[in-house]
């Protein structure tokens, strides 16, 4: 059973101006996020992530369709299930959202004193949550004093203390220079590791999630458009919307300009050959073509590493033809291939 199945939902809001249209902010969508994943889901502004963060943790009912949590259908229950049902889910901010006026230690308990945990019984809880976290030394400091960095990792903290099974972490490291998003990315991953917990990591960066999302849904304007393992959808996106956010962190063939001047530094036909993991790698392409005697210039590309898998995309200037280069590179493995650069 999927830790959360979400199944056919709609959202619509009403009209935002009297004789406007409802709003769709979720057409659709189906999901399976299982227990222990880190599910990313990415879609520029207005896509509908944030609605549907809000559906999963039952803070807004949807119009139609299904969210179950462990097979429970979290819209048939009772305020009271449902609040149990919450208490399940931790939640982390873009803004982190810690209150200004309580030192760290009274940021990450007070999840707990709502919960009524005992004074003594919590006091330990917090101290071993903020261990967990790397701030044991910072329990007496004031937001304020904190990087962004480490206050969003005390949103973790606060967000783990009552053991929720789910984490929903939305735009989480968006305010965050790249150093600090490194280290909150870092800790969300051990969380998964070592707590078990399911992530459910809401972005408009794909660097976020090719480093810790093991599976993908790309939203567009309600929908999802593609949806699959990270690897798979990243090296063979199929929608426009898809290629785009691949196109963000893979050293992918410039275009335009770029292109042009490429073009006029380097004689020959352009060929893009991109590979997976199985088999294929730069060495043994570039191996592969100069057995072969075909005539080549590396002009742009490289390697790039997902989830610790290799993804390669080359783009290589050639005086010769088309067959050469093909057949050189029949023999380097499955998941190879060379496409010609439309001039
Ligand atoms: N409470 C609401 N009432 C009316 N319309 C809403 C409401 N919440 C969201 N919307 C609309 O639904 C659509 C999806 O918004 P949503 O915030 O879910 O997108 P998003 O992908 O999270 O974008 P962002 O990152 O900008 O928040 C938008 O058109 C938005 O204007």
């Amino acid at each position: 059973m999927p830790h959360i199945r979400i199944s056919d939902v709609f959202k619509t809001y009403p009209p935002q101006r009297r004789g406007g249209d409802p709003v769709a902010a979720v057409e659709d969508v189906s999901l399976e996020i299982e227990r222990g994943d880190v599910f990313g889901v990415i879609g520029y502004s207005g896509a509908g992530k944030s609605t549907l963060v809000r559906l999963i943790n039952g803070l807004e009912p949807v119009t139609s369709g299904s969210i179950e949590i462990d097979g429970v259908d979290v819209a048939q229950l009772p305020e009271r299930k449902l609040r149990e049902v919450r208490q399940g889910i931790g939640m982390i901010f873009q803004r982190f959202n810690l209150l200004r006026s309580r030192n760290i230690r009274r940021n990450v308990a007070y999840p707990l004193e709502v919960a009524g945990m005992p004074r003594q019984q919590r006091a330990a809880r917090v101290a071993e949550l903020l261990d967990f976290v790397g701030l044991a030394d910072k329990a007496d400091a004031y937001p304020e004093q904190l990087s962004g960095g480490q206050q969003q990792r005390v949103g973790i903290a606060r967000a783990l203390a009552a053991e929720p099974g789910i984490l929903l972490a939305d735009e989480a490291t968006s305010a965050l220079d790249p150093e600090t998003t490194d280290e909150v990315l870092d800790l969300l991953a051990r969380v998964n590791r070592e707590l078990g917990v399911t992530i459910v990591v809401i972005t408009h960066e794909m660097d976020v999630i090719t480093r810790i999302a093991n599976k993908v849904a790309i939203m567009e304007r309600g929908r999802v458009v593609e949806q699959g393992p990270t690897y798979d959808v990243f090296t063979a996106p199929r929608t426009d919307t898809a290629k785009r956010f691949v196109r963000t962190v893979v050293r992918a063939l410039p275009e335009g300009e770029a292109l042009a001047a490429l073009r006029a530094q380097h004689d020959g036909r352009f060929f893009t050959i991109s590979f997976t993991d199985s088999g294929a790698s730069e060495a043994r392409v570039f191996a592969a073509l100069a057995r072969a005697g075909v005539d080549f210039n590396l002009v742009h590309g490289g390697v790039d590493d997902i989830q610790g898998r290799v993804y390669g995309l080359l783009t290589i200037a050639v005086r010769g033809d088309e067959a050469a280069v093909r057949s050189a590179l029949a023999g380097v493995g499955a998941g190879v291939t060379v496409t010609e650069v439309a001039l």
